[in-house]
């Protein structure tokens, strides 16, 4: 079934586990998520980038994953990640997404409490909850590259003025992760994050979370973290099943021949994130 952002990680927050959000920008990766989902028998998150959006159309990329959504036996949200650009975040909101995030992370504290909170105002009465980020989350981020030295980690008094001025449903924090391939071993500030929930009763949000250990992860989610965001891992999945084919079947080519092995990767990359992060048997 097809739900809010909101439905699915206030439990979590409330029961103490993580649920992923995966990016899709097609039909097969879409379908991959949603299987493993109800094969964990677990909530998910689907989330969209706006480059997702650009290649594959925002009413039609929405279709797909609402009419899948709809079928599904476990509760589904279609998910805005990263919205940068106003007229995107309120396209999305008009062709079905059930939850956007406003990435105001660009801005000033108070220029981002601002958009933020315009956002809310205009997302809540149409039942769509809202995510934002607050700290600069490091990596390649919609073309924006934002140098890991440069990232600014979320801070803890800000964090609760943010969350009290905006009234928004889940935060993204900046602890150290960044987006994309890690180049060495990322370092979590563990108790930033432990300060940062001891302070804000409700979900937080880690990005770039592909790539970090997976001690690391189950720590985060034992200190609070409720939506973990993950890209990177399903498309070196996906890159490595394609090379396999293109290497050991040189004669095949049917699409759907080629593409069903990306499926089954990426299905069994979110079925392991799923047990990681702690939402499997919780539908
Ligand atoms: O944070 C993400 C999307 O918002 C995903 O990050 P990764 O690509 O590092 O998994
Ligand atoms: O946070 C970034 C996501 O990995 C999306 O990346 P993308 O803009 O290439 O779709
Ligand atoms: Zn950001
Ligand atoms: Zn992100």
């Amino acid at each position: 079934m097809l739900v809010t952002g909101k439905e699915i990680l206030q439990k979590a927050h409330e029961e103490g586990y993580a649920v992923g959000a995966f990016n899709t920008s097609n039909l097969e990766m879409t379908r991959a998520i949603i299987e493993a989902a109800e094969e964990e028998k677990s909530p998910v998150i689907i989330q969209t980038s706006q480059s997702a959006i650009t290649y594959a159309g925002s009413e039609e990329i929405a279709m797909i994953v609402r009419q899948l959504a709809e079928k599904a036996s476990v509760p589904v949200a279609l998910h805005l990640d990263h919205g940068t650009d106003w007229d995107v975040v309120m396209k999305c909101l008009r062709d079905g997404w059930t939850s956007v995030m406003f990435d105001g992370s660009k801005y000033e504290f108070e220029q981002n409490i601002d958009i933020t909170k315009q956002v809310i105002a205009i997302a809540h009465p149409m039942g769509v909850t809202v995510e934002a980020e607050l700290g600069k989350i490091g990596g390649v981020e919609d073309h924006v590259k934002v140098d890991a030295k440069d990232a600014t980690m979320t801070d803890p008094a800000e964090a609760v003025e943010f969350v009290e001025k905006t009234g928004v449903d889940y935060l993204a924090i900046a602890i150290g992760t960044a987006h994309g391939v890690y180049k060495g071993d990322p370092e979590l500030d563990f108790d930033r994050l432990k300060d940062i929930k001891s302070r804000l009763n409700m979900p937080i949000v880690l990005h770039g979370a592909s790539g970090v250990a997976e001690e690391d992860i189950k720590k985060a989610v034992s200190l609070g973290v409720n939506k973990i965001n993950i890209d990177t891992d399903l498309r070196q999945a996906f890159q490595r099943a394609m090379h396999k084919v293109v290497k050991e079947k040189p004669d095949v080519y049917d699409p759907r021949k080629m593409l069903q092995p990306t499926s089954e990767a990426v299905k069994e990359v979110v079925k392991t994130k799923i047990r990681m992060f702690g939402s499997n048997d919780r539908v």
